[in-house]
């Protein structure tokens, strides 16, 4: 039976939050406040805009000043998005694997592609993903199901053949929604409290990326 591996971007393949909290802490600059420590932000990454302006301005999205500031922050992230960005250790490995073993992989992230598709091609992913869905390139983000819907059509899978790796209850969520079978990246940016990540139900979780290819196996000998 052929597969399809679909990932989240922000949390599980790239450790983007570097960048993400220097944009935000921009912002504070910007206002003449101190910059906030990269603990507090980095839990905010798979969040985007409208987590990190939470966290670093306590800015919410009913502010009247939320959407200029979301701008602002996007163009200064936009312009800074490569400096500390790197893939997590372990995920050249595990692509590398999946390559090995005639898996298909692609990304599926709520950043937008105007942001996705340039750190996917920086990172050195554009030849082997097979398809990259972001926030804009459906009607609906996840929690909603339709990217990952959008990623199995376009590429000819099933959604019984594709399993979801993310970070996020989201991305849990939408992967459950869309048919899939779903692994957390533990890794990243959610958290390791144990009873809260049992608590998505997903088919497994990962503590590291090296941890991602077994329960990508015992997945596809269990759906055979
Ligand atoms: O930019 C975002 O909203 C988060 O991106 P992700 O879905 O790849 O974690
Ligand atoms: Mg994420």
């Amino acid at each position: 039976m052929r597969k399809l591996v679909l990932f989240d971007f922000d949390g599980t393949l790239a450790d983007t939050a570097p960048d993400l909290a220097a944009a935000a802490n921009k912002q504070r600059a910007r206002r003449g406040l101190a910059p906030l420590p990269y603990e507090t932000l980095r839990p905010y990454a798979s969040h985007g805009a409208r987590g990190l302006l939470k966290a670093g301005l306590d800015m919410g999205t009913d502010h009247p000043d939320y959407e200029d500031c979301k701008q602002q922050f996007l163009a200064d992230y936009e312009q800074d998005m490569t400096t500390h960005t790197r893939l997590f250790p372990g995920v050249d490995e595990l692509l590398a694997k999946l390559k090995q073993h005639g898996y298909a992989w692609g990304i599926v992230t709520n950043k937008m592609e105007y942001l996705a598709i340039p750190l996917v091609v920086h990172l050195g992913l554009y030849t082997d993903c097979a398809i990259t869905v972001g926030g804009d390139t459906t009607d609906h983000p996840k929690p909603h199901p339709a990217p990952l819907l959008h990623a199995a059509e376009k590429t000819g899978f099933e959604p019984s053949e594709c399993i979801y790796v993310g970070d996020d209850e989201r991305d849990i969520v939408a992967g459950k929604a869309a048919g899939m079978a779903t692994v957390v990246a533990a890794y990243g940016y959610c958290g390791t409290e144990t009873a809260m990540l049992q608590a998505w139900q997903a088919d497994a979780i990962a503590d590291t990326p090296q941890a991602v290819w077994p329960a990508i196996e015992q997945w596809a000998s269990l759906s055979a």
